[in-house]
């Protein structure tokens, strides 16, 4: 399965066309719509949000319910649109009409500078209208047609916010999945802890009040992955290491760990390694999961535990120091609307991020044209595992 998202910001939709998967995956566009309105919500969302109502309309790939097994596209409106129409046209415009909404004044930590010198863009506009994160709208949706074939094949995903700004409330590693969706679907800020949780929305207050902006961690488990997604035998293959590529892609993302990731360099073997154990009914099983479901590149069987960091949001409404690319002054950085935190919307991309390398992970696996082989062949490995 391979997919690409297109669209500006501000211009007319953003569109996906995802192309392998299987026939007979039962989809609707409320499955996807659940997701989109799900990404939009979020504590510290600013005010584009409140313009948009993402809805997606599913333009090929599917009928009566069920994907073809041709390719699917989605498209969603930008209903920010109709205020843009000016700035975002396609057609040739005067030097007076090219200046509304110019930016000539870079923000740091934003893609503004850097795409600006790298595409040669007169206007830095060019460069925010693509790199903005309203992309991640498609990343959503398709991630969403994901989850659903990964439902029917008794795979589940549970995503929450564990950290804002320093705030940070650990979870039981027994705690399952279903149980970590539930709490963090209850939740403003997606965590699962309710005391946590006024923590953060008052980190999170306090920072706009100062004109600032804060990051966080968010954490993704998937509960019923067969063992042996991904290989060690060739370093491409690897899906602990696609995944990380995956959730690092999220605009803002720095890092990202797998189970009790960089605090194993603090730990000795004997408390990471998670011990073997076998039963008739389950065949292997560990005793822990500190490694987040990985051994050797491949799925152990454990729960997948992935969990990424994002830095604070670049535009701050107290600009920092930049450069006017026209006359190389010293300035401060254009104040564009923003959020001031996204931590709890970018733990939905997160979800929809490892969603989707799980899913191609088992397609590359099994039987990957009819979906109801596919279920089928699934479940012959699964027992086939269990009597190993
Ligand atoms: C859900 C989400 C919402 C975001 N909202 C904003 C925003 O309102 N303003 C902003 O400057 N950056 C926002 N970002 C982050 C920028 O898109 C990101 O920092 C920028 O594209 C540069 O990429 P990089 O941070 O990965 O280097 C958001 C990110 C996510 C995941
Ligand atoms: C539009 C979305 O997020 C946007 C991501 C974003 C950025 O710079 O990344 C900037 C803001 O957009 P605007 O400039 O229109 O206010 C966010 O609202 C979205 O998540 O759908």
């Amino acid at each position: 399965m391979r997919f690409f998202t297109a669209g500006e910001s501000h211009g007319p939709e953003l569109t996906a066309i995802i192309d392998g998967l299987p026939a007979g995956i039962p989809l609707s566009t409320g499955d996807i719509n659940h997701e989109l309105k799900r990404r939009q919500g979020g504590y510290g969302r600013g005010g584009r949000m409140l313009i948009e109502t993402d809805t997606v309309e599913i333009t090929s790939g599917v009928r009566h319910g069920k994907t073809l097994g041709s390719p699917v596209t989605l498209v969603v409106k930008n209903d920010d649109f109709k205020n843009w129409e000016t700035v975002m046209g396609i057609e040739p415009v005067d030097d007076r009409a090219k200046k509304i909404r110019r930016l000539a004044k870079p923000r740091p930590g934003h893609a503004d500078l850097v795409g600006g010198i790298k595409y040669e863009h007169d206007d830095l506009r060019n460069v925010l209208e693509r790199s903005s994160a309203r992309e991640t709208t498609m990343r959503v949706a398709i991630g969403a047609i994901c989850k659903k074939m990964l439902k029917e094949l008794s795979i589940d995903v549970a995503g929450h916010v564990l950290e804002i700004g320093g705030v940070r409330g650990e979870i039981p590693q027994s705690m399952t999945v279903s149980e970590i969706r539930e709490k963090a679907e209850n939740s403003a800020v997606r965590c699962v802890d309710p005391l946590i949780e006024e923590a953060m929305k008052e980190k999170i207050d306090a920072t706009k009040k100062e004109g600032n902006t804060i990051g966080g961690v968010v954490e993704v488990v998937v509960g019923g992955v067969p063992v042996g997604l991904g290989s060690y035998t060739q370093w491409d293959q690897k899906l602990d290491g696609k995944i990380a590529q995956a959730v690092v892609s999220i605009n803002a993302f720095k890092g990202v760990e797998f189970g009790v990731g960089f605090e194993a360099a603090r730990l000795y073997g004997s408390e990471v390694m998670d011990e073997i154990v076998w039963s008739k009914e389950t065949g292997y099983t560990r005793t822990s999961n500190n490694l987040g479901g990985f051994e050797g590149g491949m799925t152990n069987g454990m729960p997948v535990v992935v969990r990424g960091v994002m830095k604070p949001i670049p535009t701050l409404y107290k600009p920092l120091q930049s450069v006017n690319i026209d006359t190389k002054e010293p300035y401060k950085a254009s104040v564009e609307r923003s959020d001031s935190s996204a931590v709890p919307a970018a733990c939905v991309v997160a979800e929809a991020m490892v969603t989707i390398e799980i899913a191609k992970a088992m397609l590359d696996k099994f039987e990957s044209d009819s979906f109801e082989r596919m279920k089928r062949d699934v479940e012959r490995y699964r027992q086939d595992t269990l009597n190993f």
